[in-house]
């Protein structure tokens, strides 16, 4: 499908009318058990299909964890596939969690793979690691931008593992992190509202001292619930952010399925909490 409006325009609009959340899909094998689902393509779709059918049409964002549909080879392909299409057909927006990160040219075939109006696995944006160097998601950042679909760039991640490389000292003494914080803040400038180059920054990295005043753009911020983080957590580390938040769950939000109506409970139970924190 050809869309005509920046990605983060429409996040903006996305968020305003369903709240600051976006749920992921990861079908971990013992979610299917817990679900009482087969671990074959089968349970996946089941899985998939029953958390688009109860948050499609509620929730801002879905996020599909691609390995997970992988793992099941060319059937979990094609389950991704209906899942992209379903959530774009409910109304939510659709974020890829791919981590592609490669050189140039390669990200340009990965561009034309995810986020282009041709492409079977069109999603409205796509997770990427500026690990092979910044430089190297240009060609990335020109395709989404002309497409009216946006970048999550890994800044900050939620596991302590990333420390080691985030918080490194590049040449500038700045660290690698803040680095890559301004230059997606440069990519975004003079956007309004903002700007559809996006960054993960966990909420679970406790206190970095960071500065995302600049980002003018949209923030996922995964690691509330299984991996501890909490509401609070999000609104002292998001302070002085400019930007729009996207706090991100999966299985806080998976965990109260297979009821349709367990999971729309959870999830609004989760935005509501969002909202009176970050008010
Ligand atoms: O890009 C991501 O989505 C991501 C980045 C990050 O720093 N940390 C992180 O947990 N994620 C993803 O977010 C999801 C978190 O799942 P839960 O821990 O179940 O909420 C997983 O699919 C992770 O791969």
């Amino acid at each position: 499908m050809t869309i005509t409006e920046p990605f983060g325009h429409r996040l903006v609009a996305a968020i305003d009318a369903r709240g600051p959340l976006c749920v992921g899909i990861d079908p971990h094998p013992g979610l299917l058990q817990a679900w009482d689902l087969p671990d074959d393509a089968g349970g996946l779709e089941r899985f998939a299909m029953t958390v688009v059918e109860a948050l499609g049409p509620t929730v801002a964002v879905l996020k599909p964890q691609s390995a997970f549909f992988e793992a099941h080879g060319a059937a979990g392909i094609a389950v991704l596939e209906e899942v992209l299409t379903s959530c774009r057909e409910a109304g939510a927006l659709s974020i890829l969690d791919g981590k592609r990160g490669d050189i140039g040219s390669t990200m340009a075939a990965y561009a034309a793979a995810y986020l282009t109006h041709e492409a079977p696995l069109a999603a409205d944006a796509l997770t990427v690691s500026p690990y092979l160097g910044f430089g190297s998601l240009l060609p990335t950042v020109d395709v989404a931008l002309a497409e009216g679909r946006g970048l999550f760039v890994l800044a900050l991640t939620s596991n302590p593992e990333g420390q080691q490389v985030q918080h490194a000292l590049g040449q500038d003494e700045k660290t690698v992190a803040q680095s890559i914080i301004d230059q997606v803040g440069a990519l975004n400038a003079g956007d309004d509202p903002i700007g559809s180059i996006g960054l993960v920054v966990g909420a679970t990295i406790g206190r970095t001292g960071v500065d995302l005043s600049g980002v003018n753009g949209p923030m996922l911020a995964p690691g509330l619930g299984a991996q501890g983080a909490t509401a609070q957590d999000l609104r002292r580390i998001f302070a002085d952010a400019h930007g729009a938040l996207l706090p991100s769950t999966s299985r806080q939000v998976l965990g109260a399925g297979p009821s349709v109506r367990k999971l729309r409970d959870a999830a609004a139970r989760t935005v509501d909490e969002l909202r009176t924190a970050l008010a």
